[in-house]
């Protein structure tokens, strides 16, 4: 049997997990997909790959076994089938490992032999190679199946996993920081973000350029320096800026290699390089401008502006083009006036400014400072915000710090979420009301057998009807969604038929059945406390024109429809002078830039593998939902599992994480008015770890208002675990715990939440004042009015 080219390319893609001596043993998937799709032979007494007639592989008479060393490399043709299913991708071994760990196949051999194929699964790359992202290092491209497993989580970027740690290519420095369409479509927009940034910032020795071979006006650049010239807001291009000898006009931002016409205008009055030489371009026209003799070209360019150079003067020339003779004050004219030095420019090969070199204030400014104070308004300080009820804080923060918190499409994406949604919690009362309605049922069976009952039903029910039952019209509706639910078919059905069956779910809801389940809803723990606000305004938000409410996105579940990582970066707003409290931020603290980045508990969980890339992070906010303590749920092995506890795991696990072992760690207790709704009806000792919880109930004073002045019930429950809390991280870490109590669907709460996230992250080494008590450590609820009630040896 004759394998083409393209099959074999095909079945180069499989995972050969044995090497036998014809060739390679495959897994049965690849099996029966080489027998059926391409009509390979397959020697299922070897498990090898049997392939007749090909030229260089077998005779007709001699079948012989494909190996994949053979076929690989130059056999290989691009193959732009994409009829693959992803599972087969999946079986494939990374033929970037292979070929390394095997040293047959280089990244530059790859290159060479087959440049637009995915160096992973060998496909085609689309048009021009716009489906593929490929290694700032290496090179090696990767089609939109393969990136994500070849480069894992790109601490440093888009790198290979075996290029981490390698510079990047020259070549590739342009794409620094810049986001392919791929890499957009396989992860959400503040994933993205995340990557361009650990790319931008990557280390100075992988990324960034090596300052040794970098010289300006003689002068070898520090890194400081190379920071200066590439955060400037007209830098030299990037892909130019490469090892090597430049000169640098300061007064008016020419910029040009040594012995050379100037080749760029960048930002004037940087603080970078040595002094100009009056040789720098190798002129020879006697002329100088700022102290260097002009080529020949330039000199022809003055000379079209109109500028008189006869005698040889020497000119001042400042960054917006206007220039007077050395010694005078007069300024004479602008050279970028007239139109044809414009014209000129390209002709001669010279620049012209453009609007970014003309705003050179900015860079004025950055001149007269420090070199660090202005490296260190750029730096930003990250918060790493994980735990449970994150994602409330991070979408108030956005109400909070941003101008527009939520896009259209973000919008589009929370209304979408909430309108499934709906009908999982309309699922969750559905299935609740069955249970209700048998146990009605079956109790009311039961007293009819009992003597001692009269047997009648005594609410004049008929014996079949409770008050959990529903008319047959609802109750067919009801049968329909718990079967879709079951089957796993809700999400297919909705939001799309959202709105058609808003009406129902509007009757529904508003059954006296439902109604009757939903005052159980303590047994239902599945059901979102959020689940009653959106049913209430089902009709509403089922409409297509309907807009979110902001409230309706805090108490949306959820911040994106892919939900793995979500950020936001922000300043803190300056205060207007009447409104500044001991509290604000100096003018210098609105200068810097921080970053809230929500992880959700199933990225930490999946090997924490965005953990990994949070090295630089400066403060950790664990959020632990208060109200959970009586709170449950039912694992993947069917174990009920205490939601308290699977914080208090979660939290070892972060706290004793390698990379934050000197991080400090600000404890949120989220939720705390559920707390605070359900501390009298439910105790706090149902949950273990909090069982010697042992309230001291007194009475205190009432003040003159009539109001009592002392701790509530709630809120020593929430001391008593913010305690708890402490004296663990201590026990684990011998460091404190910082501790905030909030109620997250309240701006201001999660507003001074956030400023002692800031307040821990400014101190620099000083501790805040940590008195007897936790005082200082902790900062208290709005509603919180009172002293912490725990003895000074509960606190650590
Ligand atoms: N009453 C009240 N509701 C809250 C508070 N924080 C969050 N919620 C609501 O609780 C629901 C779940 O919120 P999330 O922030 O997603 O909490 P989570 O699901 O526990 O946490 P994530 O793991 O980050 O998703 C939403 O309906 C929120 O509006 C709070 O402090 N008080
Ligand atoms: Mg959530």
């Amino acid at each position: 049997m004759l394998l083409n080219q393209s099959k074999l390319a095909k079945i180069n893609t499989f995972s050969p997990t044995k090497r036998t001596e014809q060739g390679y043993e495959i897994g049965d998937v690849t099996w029966s997909k080489l027998q059926n799709q391409w009509g390979c032979e397959i020697d299922t007494e070897n498990s090898t790959i049997l392939a007749e007639g090909y030229p260089g592989i077998g005779r007709p008479h001699h079948q012989a076994a494909v190996t994949f060393a053979e076929i690989s490399g130059s056999l290989l043709q691009s193959s732009n089938d994409e009829d693959e299913d992803d599972a087969a991708a999946g079986e494939a071994r990374p033929r970037a490992a292979v070929g390394r760990s095997s040293g047959f196949l280089s990244p530059a051999h790859w290159r060479g032999v087959r440049s637009r194929s995915c160096y992973r699964c060998g496909r085609g790359g689309g048009f021009w190679g716009r489906d593929q992202e490929s290694c700032l290092a290496c090179g090696a491209r990767y089609c939109a199946g393969c990136v994500l497993r070849a480069m894992g989580s790109m601490p440093e970027g888009r790198k290979c996993a075996d290029c981490i740690g390698r510079p990047l290519a020259t070549s590739r420095r342009d794409a620094l920081g810049r986001a392919s369409r791929v890499l957009r479509r396989m992860l959400s927009a503040a994933e993205v973000e995340l990557v361009m940034q650990s790319e931008r910032e990557c280390a100075a020795s992988q990324n960034q350029m090596r300052t040794e071979d970098l010289y300006v006006n003689g002068s070898n650049l520090s890194p400081e320096e190379l920071v200066v010239l590439q955060g400037c807001p007209c830098p030299p291009s990037s892909s130019r800026l490469r090892p090597g000898l430049y000169w640098y006009d300061k007064v008016s931002g020419f910029w040009g290699k040594e012995g050379h016409k100037p080749h760029c205008i960048i930002s004037a009055n940087l603080n970078v390089g040595g002094l100009l030489d009056q040789k720098a371009s190798n002129g020879s026209t006697g002329i100088l401008i700022n102290g260097r003799e002009i080529t020949k070209s330039e000199l022809q360019m003055l000379k079209s502006a109109g500028v008189q150079c006869t005698g040889k003067p020497h000119f001042w020339v400042n960054a917006d083009g206007t220039y007077r003779e050395e010694g005078q004050k007069i300024v004479k004219g602008k050279i970028w006036d007239k139109p044809i030095v414009k014209l000129l420019g390209p002709v001669l090969s010279l620049p012209t400014p453009n609007k970014a070199a003309n705003q050179c204030e900015e860079a004025v400014h950055m001149v007269n400072r420090p070199i660090p104070d202005y490296l260190e308004q750029r730096t930003i300080q990250k918060l790493l915000l994980v735990g449970s009820g994150a994602s409330t804080i991070l979408k108030q923060a956005k109400f909070l710090y941003k101008n527009k918190p939520f896009s259209v499409d973000e919008r589009e994406d929370l209304k979408l979420i909430i309108q499934s949604n709906i009908y999982t919690y309309l699922g969750i009362l559905l299935e609740g009301r069955e249970r209700f309605e048998d146990e009605a049922l079956a109790d009311r069976r039961n007293s009819q057998h009992d003597p001692s009952s009269s047997g009648r039903c005594e609410s004049g029910l008929s014996d079949e009807v409770t008050i959990y039952s529903l008319i047959p019209r609802l109750k067919a509706f009801s049968d329909w969604i718990l079967k879709a639910m079951a089957l796993g078919n809700l999400e297919d059905i909705f939001p799309a038929a959202s709105r058609e069956y808003a009406p129902l779910v509007k009757e529904l809801w508003n059954d006296h059945a439902i109604q009757a389940t939903y005052k159980r809803r303590s047994e239902l723990p599945f059901l979102p406390p959020a689940a009653n606000y959106f049913l209430d305004k089902v009709v509403d938000i089922s409409r297509t024109e309907y807009e979110l409410s902001d409230m309706d996105i805090l108490y949306d579940d959820g911040i994106t429809s892919s939900d793995g990582l979500a950020s936001i970066e922000f300043s803190f707003p300056q205060m207007s002078l009447g409104g500044q409290g001991a509290d604000e931020p100096d003018r210098q603290d609105t200068l810097l830039r921080y970053q809230l980045i929500r992880i959700n508990n199933r990225g930490l969980h999946e090997s924490s593998k965005w953990l990994q890339m949070f090295d630089d992070v400066r403060l950790v906010i664990f959020c632990v939902t208060a109200s959970d303590y009586d709170e449950h749920y039912e694992d993947a092995n069917g174990t009920i599992v205490n939601k308290m506890i699977e914080s208090r795991q979660l939290f070892e696990c972060i706290a004793l994480h390698r990379g934050f072992e000197q991080l400090d760690f600000l404890l949120l207790l989220t939720k705390f008015d559920l707390l605070e709704q359900k501390i009298n009806r439910s105790p706090l000792t149902s949950c273990d770890w909090f069982n010697d919880f042992t309230p001291q109930i007194t009475r205190f004073p009432l003040n003159g208002s009539g109001n009592q002045t002392g701790p509530t019930l709630a809120q020593m429950a929430a001391h008593y675990m913010a305690a708890k809390f402490k004296r663990l991280f201590y026990s684990l870490t011998g460091r404190k715990l910082y501790v905030s109590y909030v109620n997250a669907l309240d701006q201001e709460s999660v507003q001074s939440a956030i400023r002692y996230g800031r307040k821990i992250v400014n101190l620099e080494g000083e501790e805040l004042d940590f008195g007897d008590g936790d005082e200082e450590e902790t900062i208290e609820p709005h509603s919180l009015t009172c002293v912490p009630l725990l003895s000074a040896g509960e606190v650590c």
